[in-house]
C-alpha cells in the first residue's frame, strides 16, 4: 500500500465547497494563531485537521463557520451564500438542562421560526440516526455523556446540513463510547450526504474517519502537511484492527512528528 503525505492538498477530484486562500489570524498585538492557511474543501470530504495544542485547530473551524473573519485571506464558499447549511458540534454537547431531548434538537428550527409539529418526524429521524430513538421525552440529566453527545449531533444534523465542523466532539468521552460515536457518526454523514470538517488530536480518530488529514503546527498555527486515507467507506472495525490501519496511524504519527521537529534527518 502507497501512502502519500503531501505538502499539497487532494480535492482535486471532487467540486469545491469552500477555500480558504492564505488566511492569516491574529489576536491582539502578536498571537499568531494561523500563518498563510490554503486549504479546499470538496463535497463529500471528511477532513481531521490533527495538530498539537494551541495550532490554530479551533481558530481555522471558527472562521469557516463564520464566527470571525481572517486578519488576511479569504474564505470563498463557492455557492456564494456563506453559512447557510453548515452546522457545529462543540466538545461540550451544550443541551438545554431544562428541556426534553426532542426540544433540544429542536433548536435551530426553533431559532428560524419553525414550529416543533412541523419538523417532528425530522426530529424523530434525526434521533433514530444517532441511536436514540425512544429517548425522545427524556431530560439531558437522564443521559450519559456519550448519549448527551448523541442529541448534540442529532441537533447538528437535523436541518441536513451540506457542512458539519465538528470541535473534538469524543474528547471527552471513554475509549469504547468513542469508537461506537466514529463508526455512528460515519455511517450518519453517509446518510445525510454532507462534508465534515473534524478537530482532534487523536491520531487514531482521525485516520478512522477521514479521507484526508490535515496536519498542523504550532507557533505560528499553518498547514504543514496533508495525508490521504485511501481507504473506501463504509469503515467497519476490521479497519480499526487492519495493517493498512496501523500503516495510516503510523504515516500520520511521523507527519505529526515532524510538524513539531523537522523532517528526520
Ligand atoms: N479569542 C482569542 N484571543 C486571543 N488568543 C486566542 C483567541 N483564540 C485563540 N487564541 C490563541 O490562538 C492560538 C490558537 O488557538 P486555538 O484554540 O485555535 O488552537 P487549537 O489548536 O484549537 O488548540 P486546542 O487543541 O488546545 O483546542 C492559541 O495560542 C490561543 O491561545
Amino acid at each position: 500500500m502507497e501512502i502519500q503525505v503531501s505538502a499539497t492538498d487532494y480535492s482535486a477530484s471532487r467540486d469545491k465547497l469552500l477555500t480558504l486562500h492564505k488566511v492569516d489570524k491574529v489576536f491582539g498585538r502578536d498571537v499568531v494563531a494561523l500563518q498563510n492557511m490554503s486549504l479546499d474543501i470538496c463535497e463529500g470530504d471528511f477532513i481531521s485537521l490533527l495538530g498539537p495544542s494551541g495550532c490554530g485547530k479551533s481558530t481555522a473551524l471558527r472562521l469557516i463557520a463564520g464566527l470571525m473573519q481572517p486578519t488576511n485571506g479569504f474564505i470563498r464558499w463557492e455557492d456564494g451564500r456563506q453559512g447557510e447549511s453548515l452546522s457545529v458540534v462543540f466538545q461540550e454537547p451544550t443541551l438545554m438542562p431544562w428541556a426534553t431531548v426532542e426540544k433540544n434538537v429542536w433548536l435551530p428550527m426553533r431559532l428560524k421560526g419553525v414550529s416543533f409539529a412541523k419538523v417532528r418526524d425530522d426530529i424523530r429521524e434525526a434521533l433514530e440516526l444517532v441511536g436514540l430513538a425512544g429517548f425522545e421525552h427524556a431530560y439531558p440529566r437522564e443521559l450519559s455523556g456519550g448519549m448527551k453527545m448523541r442529541v448534540s449531533i442529532a441537533r447538528a444534523m437535523v436541518t441536513k446540513p451540506k457542512l458539519v465542523l465538528m470541535d473534538e466532539p469524543f474528547a471527552a468521552l471513554d475509549e469504547i463510547t468513542r469508537f461506537k460515536l466514529n463508526n455512528d457518526l460515519l455511517q450518519m454523514k453517509a446518510k445525510i450526504d454532507c462534508t465534515v470538517v473534524f478537530v482532534t488530536h487523536s491520531v487514531f480518530e482521525s485516520v478512522f474517519l477521514s479521507d484526508r488529514i490535515v496536519i498542523m503546527a504550532a507557533r505560528p498555527g499553518r498547514v504543514m502537511q496533508e495525508l490521504k486515507v485511501d481507504k473506501p467507506y463504509p469503515r467497519e472495525e476490521e479497519f480499526r484492527t487492519s495493517n493498512d490501519y496501523a500503516a495510516y496511524c503510523r504515516a500520520a504519527s511521523q507527519a505529526l512528528k515532524e510538524a513539531q521537529e523537522g523532517p528526520r534527518q
